[in-house]
This record gives C-alpha cells, sequence and structure tokens, in this order.
C-alpha cells in the first residue's frame, strides 16, 4: 500500500471519527432529555428508576439484527453496551455490589451486563452482595449462580431463601482459568496451588496431569488467590485475566479449564420489577409436601403448557429436617397469561411458591 492510499484512508477515518462523536454526543443529550422526562413524570414522593434492563436489551438486540458487519454482532453490541452505560451515567450513576474483591469474574460480569459507566463495589461474601442490595446501599448486587462443569453455586440459591430479591437480568461468561505466578516464584519449585473450591475443581483434570503432587489451596475467590500468589515464592494461583492483568502476574499455563465450554452464568439482583420483553425468562422458588409424585405434579402444569424449563435444582429448605425446596428457571414472563395460568396452578398444590422475577434472556 502506498504512502498516499494510508494517508487518504486516515483523512477518511478521521472525518467519520468526527461524525460518530457527534452521534454519540447527540444520543446522549436524547438520553438527558429522557432523565428530564422521567423526573417530570414522577408522582409525589415516587423515586425516579432511570435504568431500564428491558429497553437496553431491546436496543442490544435491535443493533444485533441490524448489524451487516464486518464487526461482529457480539462486538457491536459490546461497544453499544459501553455508550448505553456512558448515556445512563448522565441520567444517574448506577452502583452495584458484586461478589469481589476487585479482579473476580463476577466483576467481569457485571462489567458486561452494566458496562464500564457503574460505580462498583466489590463485596466479601455472596451473602454480603445480598444484604447490600436488600438495605438499599446499591441499586443491584450480581452474584453467580450455576457453572457449566460444576453446578449450582448454593450459597446464592441459599441466599435467595433468606432475602427478598428481584432478579432483573442474567449474563453468561466464558470462563478461562490461568495459572498464575508471581515474579519470583521459579516454576519448578511450585509446592501449592491457591484458587477458588469452584475453579479447582473446573481445572481438576488438568492439575492432575501437570501438578499431581501440589497441595490445592481453596480461598475465597480467585482474585484472592492472585493477589496471595503476588507476594509468595512457591505458589500459583488458578485465576483469570482480569486477576492476572490486576496483580500484574505471568502465565504458566492458560486456558486450563479442564472442559473447553465452561461458562458461568450471573444474576442481577434489585427491587425493580422488569416489564415484558417478548424473550424472557422467569425465577421462582417452589416447596411441595413431602408426598410420592410431587415433584412430578409440579412439572406437568409446564409439560402440558409447552414452557421450555431451562434449569430445575434442589436444597434442602431449611426449614424442617428432609424437606425440599425446587429452584426453577423457565422461558417466559410471569406477566404472560400462559405463564400466570400456569403458576397459579402450581400453586393450588405448592406449600409455598415464590416468583423470584421475570428477565430478559441474556443478550450478550
Ligand atoms: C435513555 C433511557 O434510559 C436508560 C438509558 C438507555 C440508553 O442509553 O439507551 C436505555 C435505558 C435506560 O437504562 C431510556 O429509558 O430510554
Amino acid at each position: 500500500m502506498s504512502e498516499q492510499e494510508l494517508k487518504a484512508l486516515r483523512v477518511r477515518i478521521d472525518a467519520l471519527d468526527t461524525k460518530v462523536l457527534e452521534l454519540i454526543s447527540e444520543r446522549a443529550r436524547c438520553a438527558q432529555e429522557v432523565a428530564r422526562v422521567k423526573m417530570a413524570s414522577l408522582a409525589e414522593g415516587e423515586v425516579p428508576v432511570f435504568y431500564r434492563p428491558e429497553r437496553e436489551a431491546q436496543v442490544l438486540k435491535r443493533v444485533m439484527e441490524r448489524n451487516q458487519g464486518p464487526l461482529g454482532n457480539e462486538e457491536m453490541a459490546r461497544l453499544f453496551r459501553e455508550i448505553m452505560s456512558s448515556c445512563l451515567a448522565l441520567e444517574q450513576p448506577l452502583k452495584v455490589a458484586y461478589l469481589g474483591p476487585e479482579g473476580t469474574f463476577t466483576q467481569a460480569a457485571a462489567m458486561k451486563h452494566f458496562g464500564h459507566a457503574v460505580i462498583s463495589k466489590p463485596m466479601a461474601a455472596i451473602d454480603e452482595v445480598f444484604r447490600e442490595v436488600a438495605a438499599g446501599a446499591v441499586n443491584f448486587g450480581v452474584v453467580p449462580v450455576e457453572n457449566s462443569t460444576e453446578g449450582a453455586v448454593n450459597h446464592t440459591l441459599d441466599s435467595f431463601l433468606e432475602h427478598d430479591m428481584v432478579i432483573c437480568g442474567e449474563v453468561e461468561l466464558r470462563i478461562h482459568h490461568h495459572l498464575l505466578v508471581g515474579e519470583n516464584t521459579k516454576t519448578d519449585s511450585i509446592s501449592r496451588i491457591y484458587s477458588h473450591a469452584q475453579s479447582l475443581a473446573q481445572c481438576r483434570k488438568w492439575l492432575d496431569a501437570h501438578y499431581p503432587n501440589v497441595e490445592r489451596v481453596a480461598v475465597s475467590s480467585n482474585a484472592e488467590a492472585a493477589k496471595r500468589v503476588k507476594g509468595e515464592w512457591n505458589s500459583a494461583a488458578i485465576a483469570g485475566d482480569m486477576a492476572a492483568g490486576l496483580y500484574g502476574l505471568t502465565r504458566l499455563a492458560e486456558k486450563i479449564e479442564d472442559r473447553p465450554d465452561n461458562s458461568t452464568r450471573f444474576l442481577m439482583i434489585g427491587s425493580q420489577e422488569v416489564p415484558p420483553t417478548g424473550d424472557d425468562k422467569t425465577s421462582i422458588i417452589v416447596s411441595m409436601s413431602n408426598k410420592p409424585g410431587a415433584l412430578h405434579e409440579l412439572l406437568v402444569p409446564f409439560h402440558d403448557n409447552g414452557i421450555d424449563l431451562t434449569r430445575i435444582e434442589t436444597r434442602p429448605s431449611r426449614s424442617g429436617k428432609w424437606t425440599y425446596v425446587f429452584f426453577i428457571d423457565f422461558v417466559g414472563h410471569h406477566r404472560d397469561p400462559l405463564i400466570k395460568g400456569v403458576l397459579e396452578k402450581i400453586s393450588q398444590e405448592a406449600v409455598a411458591l415464590k416468583v423470584l422475577g421475570s428477565y430478559p434472556k441474556a443478550v450478550l
């Protein structure tokens, strides 16, 4: 390519950037107008709700549907995710608590869902995320709920039994683990590997093959593992990109998870009910009396109405020995007439039924 051609292309890019800049600013001014309209239509004493997850899901979907390339749909949606995040921050920056410390996959999930223009607050435990939301100290909380290799995150399920929370959204994240060391660690002298128990389990086969005799130490999070090894001589951590970058660690081995499709699903919890978008999911907790056929009775209304169950999980109810609750996710919104009918049927048979929330299916 000649210098001349390159120069001409750069002039074109500069001109386009000027246009993009003007358009983004115009969009941001529109969002400010939306905020003004939202404020003006408030009833007395009513608290304004600026963040609208159902609207954001529609915006992202529309972008993906109209995208003609060459950028991929996900890539384009990611860019718009950040633009929306900044526009919303002009209306009111969201406060989001997540399972910390800084550098966890949960933080990455929070950024993927809300974008980077939020005020984020790391919490030391899942239960603390719930408490922070319940106390009104933040608008939303982000917690892991299930992993494709290791299954349910029981702390999260149990926290739903203890707190009244509304699920406002979900996000899925591909989880890649790396073996990380600090600058003083000699690779042949590793005697200990730290990580969260879930991550150690997700890399079990790799560890058995490569470090069969090294002690595996479970700590409270991957980020905590990364933080520890920074100052230690003979230890390594298993953690992801964010933690590696944050603590300046070296990758001895990359993508060491046993299953290449290893993914974790996270939930956004808050107090705001989300209206239907036409492509939603609902999560419920049901407890049935302990009699033969109870689970069958619970599932029949879903089957009869052709409703797609995406997950069912059982946990001890904590209110009696050998009694259980079912966590069920399915496709549809609790305001859809069909779903309403199903929930009414179930509540006739159930000891208790709680709708945890209906929310847009993960777009990104
Ligand atoms: C602009 C709005 O407010 C927020 C910002 C949005 C955006 O930038 O597109 C979308 C939904 C809201 O979270 C709106 O409600 O339309």
